[in-house]
């Protein structure tokens, strides 16, 4: 078990991109960098095997993963700058970047600790893993967009902990540089697309400037961890390929043509199946509104489109609600899917930004009836993050909040991964349910 007795911090550093490589620059955020940044910090730890003593990986793989990072913010050089915001809503908020920007880069050692139990699928400690993931510390004019911790488990592994705002950028640009650098510190070249931050085609619908319209902005980048009961645990559950197609199989069997058709996906069937056992966990009563959040990758649905390597926020939120007897009864994946589809299709011909003044409202109010959101995409390649040691063994998103689900591609390659974060009775309770649907599947 991680705890503060068997955690301690070895080094504490700051990388910089190869000097004078990174040029002074003012990168002013965007609509959706705007609309996005209280939404708390983003935080993944990427767990890797490493059975060798401490000792080892401080001499050989931390100045490769250092100089590596250095050459990554090379292209990826925001990232080591700041976020400028003045107390004026009229000026306009922007990511600063001078000469000698840099990155906190934190070693850490945990010893006597169960790496295989940290790093698996099964119920474990959401305290233990906040552990492994730096802190952003904002602090008058510095307001770091990255922060990275490396942790030790001597014998065993290591893990690479990266925790970014999400002012700076949203999922797909978070991985598109995770693997970058892993690309970087296994081939030693800067392989993968360079990062567009070109936001001259990105709509502003609502003129927004300055994150300074948020009371309270500052505390939002700022990664104070809340103390989490012991008992508050994450686990990953599987759907395989297989699973999944029995599960679009199910959908279209009994969707009705009638009311018109939609392309019942992968995305489509894992919330729709995730959404039920978690409203079945909850218990919540019949007559009340099941509300599921999910955000959709803009790039490619803009007019014209922004490329793929298009580094910020460009995101939407898509609003979902179903009554809960109609989630929990025999056709509750049918019902699901189609409003979850609807939603996907709603977001053609730009016609998402359509509803822009009301996302504010919607968000909160859902907030308040404990929403399923998602983060993350089972097309985001997580792991492909190899450092060159391998690639990784577990790619975790620290999750603090029960009803938010995190996606990933499964490790195997076969299906998807779902992380969640519960109360253990809450966390067995959800597993009874997952598990029952897919046995009641295969029948
Ligand atoms: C809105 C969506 C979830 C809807 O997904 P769907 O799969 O249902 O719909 P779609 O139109 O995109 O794709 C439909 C079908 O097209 C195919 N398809 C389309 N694009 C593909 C791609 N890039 N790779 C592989 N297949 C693809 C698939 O066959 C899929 O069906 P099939 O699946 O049957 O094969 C998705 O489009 C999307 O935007 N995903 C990214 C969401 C995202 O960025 N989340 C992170 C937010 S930030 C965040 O949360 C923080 C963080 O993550 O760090």
């Amino acid at each position: 078990m991680v705890s503060v007795e068997n955690f301690r911090v070895l080094e504490q550093s700051q990388v910089s991109p190869p000097n004078g490589s990174a040029p002074p620059a003012f990168i002013p955020l965007s609509f959706f960098d705007i609309v996005m940044s209280t939404a708390g910090p983003i935080r993944r730890i990427f767990f890797y095997d490493f059975p060798h003593p401490t000792a080892v990986v401080v001499d050989s793989v931390l100045p490769r993963l250092k100089s590596s990072l250095s050459l990554a913010l090379q292209r990826f050089y925001p990232l080591a700058g700041n976020l400028m915001c003045s107390s004026s809503p009229d000026d306009r908020s922007g990511i600063g970047c001078a000469y000698g920007d840099s990155v906190s880069f934190v070693v850490a050692e945990c010893v006597g600790v169960d790496f295989r139990e940290l790093s698996g699928t099964r119920a474990h400690s959401v305290a233990e893993l906040q552990l492994l993931v730096p802190r952003l510390v904002w602090s008058g004019a510095a307001k770091p967009l990255l922060a990275v911790q490396v942790t030790v488990f001597p014998n065993h592994g290591f893990a690479v902990g990266a925790s970014m705002p999400h002012t700076a950028c949203d999922g797909s640009s978070y991985v598109h540089f995770m693997n970058a650098w892993a690309s970087a510190s296994r081939t030693g070249q800067l392989a993968e697309p360079a990062p567009s931050f070109d936001r001259t085609a990105v709509p502003n619908p609502l003129q927004l400037r300055s994150v300074n319209i948020f009371p309270g902005f500052d505390r939002c980048g700022t990664d104070e961890s809340p103390t989490l009961a012991s008992d508050f645990v994450s686990a990953t559950f599987c759907l395989t390929q297989d699973q999944l197609q029995r599960l679009k199989r199910s959908v279209t069997a009994k969707f009705d043509q009638r009311h018109g058709s939609f392309h019942c996906s992968t995305a489509v069937v894992t919330y729709a199946y995730a959404w039920i056992c978690l409203v079945k966990t909850f218990g919540y009563a019949g007559d009340k509104i099941a509300h599921l959040i999910f955000l959709a990758d803009y790039r490619a649905r803009l007019q014209p489109p922004l490329p793929t390597s298009y580094f910020g926020n460009c995101i939407v939120p898509c609003f979902v609600e179903v009554k809960v007897s109609d989630l929990v009864g025999e056709d509750g994946i049918v019902v699901a899917a189609e409003a979850i589809g609807k939603a996907i299709q709603g977001l053609r011909d730009g016609a998402a930004l359509e509803g822009v003044h009301g996302w504010g409202g919607r968000w909160q109010f859902a907030a308040t009836q404990q929403a399923m959101t998602v983060a993350g995409s089972s097309r985001f390649r997580v792991y492909d993050a190899d450092f060159g040691w391998g690639t990784p063994v577990k790619v975790e998103m620290v999750i603090q909040r029960a009803g938010a689900l995190s996606l990933a591609e499964s490790r195997s390659g076969d299906g998807v991964e779902i992380g969640l974060s519960f109360d253990r009775t809450e966390m067995d309770l959800f597993e009874r349910h997952f598990s029952d649907g897919l046995k009641l599947l295969s029948e």
